[in-house]
């Protein structure tokens, strides 16, 4: 199963700490992790095997929406901060809307993203 993790600036820090918190739900499940660029850089230097995919403004958001329309990707993790503002917003919305098109569970925050881990178990 993939799984998709993206975070903003502002919750970075908080999904290094939610993945390392659940890394044994993760190993055990088989999950193969895909991120955007500097998400994936973070949770590499934390030592997670990660798949990364360009920067969110330069394009990564749009590569994991591609995966999500072509049923590579399972489950999307994107911890967004609703106290900033991004250039790349439409990529934003455009991911989330193709969760929603193609039924992909997604999960915006740590408490959400946990329960849908917890499913899996
Ligand atoms: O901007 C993002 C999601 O919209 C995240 O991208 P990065 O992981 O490259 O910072």
């Amino acid at each position: 199963m993939e799984i998709a993790i993206i975070a903003h600036d502002g919750k970075k820090p908080e999904m290094v700490s939610f993945l390392m918190k659940h890394r044994v739900a993760l190993n055990n499940n088989n999950i193969n992790l895909i991120a955007t660029g500097t998400t994936g850089k973070f949770v590499e230097q934390a030592g997670l095997k990660v798949m990364k995919c360009l920067s969110g403004p330069l394009g990564g958001d749009a590569q994991i929406a591609a995966r999500v329309v072509e049923g590579k990707t399972n489950m999307v993790f994107f911890f967004r901060d609703p106290m900033g503002k991004h250039p790349h917003e439409p990529d934003v919305n455009m991911l989330l809307r193709l969760c929603d098109v193609h039924n992909i569970p997604l999960a915006t925050n740590p408490a959400t993203a946990e329960m849908l881990l917890d499913h899996l178990k």
